[in-house]
């Protein structure tokens, strides 16, 4: 059977824009842009999850709202099931723990960078497609 990977997302606004992070080179998907987050680990909420991992990513704390998009994909290895939830930006600042890179950007320039395919239509819904 395929395994089957649940992970959550946080789409973070401020300012019009919205925070964008960039996997390690080593990771898999290496240097691809992605909403910041991770696997859910075994018996933990999507929000707890969420708080964890933008805590070990990049040392910020969040407060979690309300669930944006769902979404299932089939990866090579794997199913994700992703989940992204709007978030909001409590403490900081922004360190470079668990990430490459990261930008703010406005929903107009998300084109100029390149995400998983999963992610597709959480950029959609940013464009108000
Ligand atoms: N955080 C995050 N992960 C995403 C997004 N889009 C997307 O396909 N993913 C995938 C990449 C990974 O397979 C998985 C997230 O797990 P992770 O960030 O903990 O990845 P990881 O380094 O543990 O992955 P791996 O190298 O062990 O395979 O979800 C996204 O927008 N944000």
């Amino acid at each position: 059977m395929r395994r089957k990977i649940r992970v959550v997302g946080a789409m973070i606004e401020q300012d019009a824009r919205y925070l964008i992070t960039q996997r390690p080179p080593t990771a898999s998907l290496p240097l691809l842009w992605e909403f910041p987050g991770g696997r859910v680990e075994a018996g933990e909420t999507d929000p707890a999850a969420l708080a964890r991992e933008l805590a070990e990513e990049m040392g910020i704390g969040v407060e979690v709202g309300g669930r944006v998009i769902h979404v299932e994909h089939a990866y090579e290895a794997y199913d994700i099931d992703f989940c992204v939830y709007r978030c909001r930006l409590v403490r900081g600042p922004i360190q470079h723990i668990r990430v490459h890179d990261h930008r703010w950007v406005r929903p107009d320039e998300l084109d100029q960078y390149e995400f998983p395919p999963a992610d597709e239509k959480s950029i959609a819904k940013l464009l108000g497609l």
